[in-house]
């Protein structure tokens, strides 16, 4: 497994692959769990090559984000790599084969600072997709997300590209951004890795400890009751929605204001329109934010998001 750092140097090997083979490409910010690595072995399951990119992106991050304190742990992310390559079945077609890890200065030749009105350069937009639900709080966020991907695919000259369920609202505007900017590319969308009691994996779980991240998992638990009133016939969007709202609302009343539910929304999967009556076959995105406040000096706020799909 080799690890570049630069357009050129990654292109150089890119270039040198034969014809017939095909790359697989899995984009992170790093500090890598088990749901990157999931991405990673369905990439290894149909493509010769398997690259993962790590870089932490600015331009997704809000100068009141967690960018300075987002973890960074590539000689562990490495190793999980590895360990996954060893994993893998003797007659894998791929591995994990390269690590695209290139620096803010490669990426953004002109510099990227967080405000946005000082940014200068190009900078790709999927609207009016990227202004819902995540894009409600975070308006600068899918433009950062969409910008560097568009970058990331255009280096690492993809097949196929992995992206968690988790994000799903990632997941619907990058298929729209290949789609409208021609890219031959396909997207897979690989399911939500989760802890065992059900909170989904995510880079900023490492913020949590003790009671904060006891209370988390309520965030899942609220989606999966919503589930099954759905599972048991209820249709009705209002009622779903109220029900997972009705959950974190107490969680946080018992729990002294820890957690805060930012939105729950029921959105038909491709301009994520609200619904207000689930349609049963169509296939509705559940989705959840929620926040985590401090509860001691030195913790920060911790943004959590989850969903499910209704099929
Ligand atoms: N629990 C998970 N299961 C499967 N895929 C996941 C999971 N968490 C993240 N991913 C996917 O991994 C890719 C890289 O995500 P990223 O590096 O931002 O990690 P993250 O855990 O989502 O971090 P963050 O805490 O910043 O949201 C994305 O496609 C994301 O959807
Ligand atoms: C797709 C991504 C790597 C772009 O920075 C990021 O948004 C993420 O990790 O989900
Ligand atoms: N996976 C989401 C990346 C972010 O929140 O910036």
């Amino acid at each position: 497994m080799q690890t570049y750092d630069t357009v050129a140097a990654y292109r150089a090997w890119r270039y040198s692959l034969p014809s017939t083979s095909t790359v697989g490409v899995v984009p992170t910010m790093g500090a890598l769990h088990a749901g990157h690595i999931s991405l990673a072995r369905a990439a290894a399951s149909e493509n010769t090559h398997v690259v993962v990119t790590i870089f932490l992106n600015p331009a997704q991050f809000a100068p009141t984000e967690d960018l300075a304190a987002y973890p960074k742990t590539m000689e562990k992310d490495l190793a999980a790599l590895e360990e996954l390559n060893a994993s893998l079945p003797p007659d894998a077609p791929g591995r994990v084969i390269a690590v695209f890890a290139p620096t803010v200065a490669e990426m953004y030749p002109l510099g990227i600072p967080l405000q946005r009105c000082e940014q200068v350069g190009t900078f790709v937009e999927v609207i009016p997709l990227s202004a819902k639900l995540e894009g409600g709080t975070r308006p600068h966020f899918f433009r950062g997300v969409a910008t560097v991907c568009t970058k990331l695919f255009n280096i690492t000259q993809p097949k196929r590209v992995y992206f968690g369920q988790k994000d799903v609202q990632q997941t619907v505007i990058l298929r729209r951004l290949l789609g409208d900017l021609h890219f031959d590319i396909q997207l897979r969308v690989i399911g939500t890795e989760r802890e065992k009691d059900g909170l989904a994996m995510s880079s900023r779980n490492v913020y949590l400890s003790g009671e904060r991240r006891q209370v988390a998992v309520v965030l899942s638990k609220a989606l999966k009751a919503a589930e099954s009133l759905y599972n048991n016939g209820e249709s009705d969007a209002g009622k779903l929605l109220d029900a997972a709202r009705r959950i974190v609302e107490k969680c946080g009343e018992e729990n002294g204001g820890m957690v805060k539910l930012d939105y729950v929304s029921l959105n038909e999967p491709e301009l994520l329109e609200e619904v207000e009556k689930v349609e049963r076959g169509r296939g509705v995105i559940l989705s959840a934010a929620m926040w985590v406040n401090p509860t001691r000096e030195g913790e920060g706020t911790v943004r959590l998001i989850d969903n499910l799909i209704l099929e």
